[in-house]
């Protein structure tokens, strides 16, 4: 999957994840009336008008882009009705050939991790029939339980191709309280990349490893060491966007090449349309706001790394 990821990254010169992370509060009026109106004011209705809103978005921009990345915690709010959705959404995503990242952040003793890398990136069995359960092709995993909780992803990942993302340095205000300890003069979030880079080495693809990692583009100068600390590993950048980050901070996560980062923006493209940037749009039009804040999204990110 990573050798796909990066086939999509050359062929549409758009180094960018769109994320899924649909709230209630940026879903335009008319698609919430439509879902109620069908399913009530319930569990069931906030689910379907989350599936229009995702679909919309996907048919406006999935020509663009490579990848999407759906935020699982944004469906679970809705319980079951709302995994329905995300599974809707990455089966949809799927059909348009988007390589899709489910961002669930998993990770727990071995035999628990084993369950969750079944559930998103590998398949079960149940008497003689075999399921899909959730389908995507990248997982998020986080590696603070250490290698029995990282290892069963590795061997689903080897088994069906798929790939991980790793978090190594967060984006949010707070990721430094325990990410930048000092451990023998180290900072936990370069050891931690180390052992990315070392279990990336064992699961190379073409060119880069499937085995990449989370870091914050909001630490761009974190990035730049840790791009060199993992030199084969696709960088995840989440930050851009509504937490801050731009192009010009993000130049350093991307190898001499030109490749090794995709860089995740989810209100920022999704809830475009509320932005003044695009209020032309409309509510009516959201897709468009979301088609035109991707354009400028890989213009400025391109931009950035041709001035490098
Ligand atoms: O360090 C991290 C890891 C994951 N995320 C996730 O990325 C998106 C960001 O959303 P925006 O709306 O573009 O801010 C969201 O799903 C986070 O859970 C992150 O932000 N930082």
């Amino acid at each position: 999957m990573i050798n796909k990821l990066v086939e999509k990254i050359k062929k549409t010169g758009a180094p960018i994840v769109v994320g899924l992370d649909p709230m209630l509060s940026y879903i335009p009026q008319h698609i919430l009336d439509k879902a109620y109106a069908e399913y009530g004011e319930t569990l069931e209705g906030a689910a379907e008008a989350v599936w229009q809103f995702n679909k919309e978005i996907v048919d406006k921009t999935y020509d663009l882009i490579p990848a999407v990345k759906p935020q699982i915690a944004m469906y679970e709010q809705f319980g079951i009705p709302g995994l329905e959705a995300f599974k809707k959404t990455v089966d949809y995503c799927k059909s348009k050939d988007l390589v899709i990242i489910g961002d669930v952040k998993r990770g727990d003793i071995g035999s628990t991790s084993a369950a969750y890398a079944t559930g998103h990136l590998g398949k079960i069995k149940v008497g003689s029939k075999e399921y899909v359960p959730f389908g995507e092709d990248f997982a998020t995993v986080n590696p603070y339980l250490g290698s029995d909780g990282v290892n069963p992803f590795i061997d689903v990942c080897k088994e069906e191709k798929k790939g991980l993302f790793i978090l190594v340095k967060t984006s949010n205000p707070s990721s430094g309280e325990f990410q930048d300890r000092l451990i023998d003069g180290r900072p936990l979030y370069e050891l931690v990349g180390e052992k990315v880079a070392e279990w990336g080495a064992e699961c190379m693809g073409d060119e880069y490893s499937y085995i990449g990692a989370v870091v914050g583009a909001t630490y761009p100068e974190m990035g730049k060491v840790l791009r060199k600390i993992m030199p084969k590993s696709y960088i995840l950048v989440p930050g851009y966007g509504a937490q801050g980050g731009k192009g010009k901070d993000l130049v350093h996560f991307f190898n001499e090449d030109g490749l090794g980062a995709i860089v995740n923006s989810s209100r920022g493209i999704i809830a475009a349309y509320k932005q003044e940037a695009y209020a032309k749009f409309g509510a009516e039009n959201f897709g468009d706001a979301s088609r035109a804040a991707v354009e400028a999204m890989i213009a400025d990110i391109s931009g950035a790394l041709a001035a490098k």
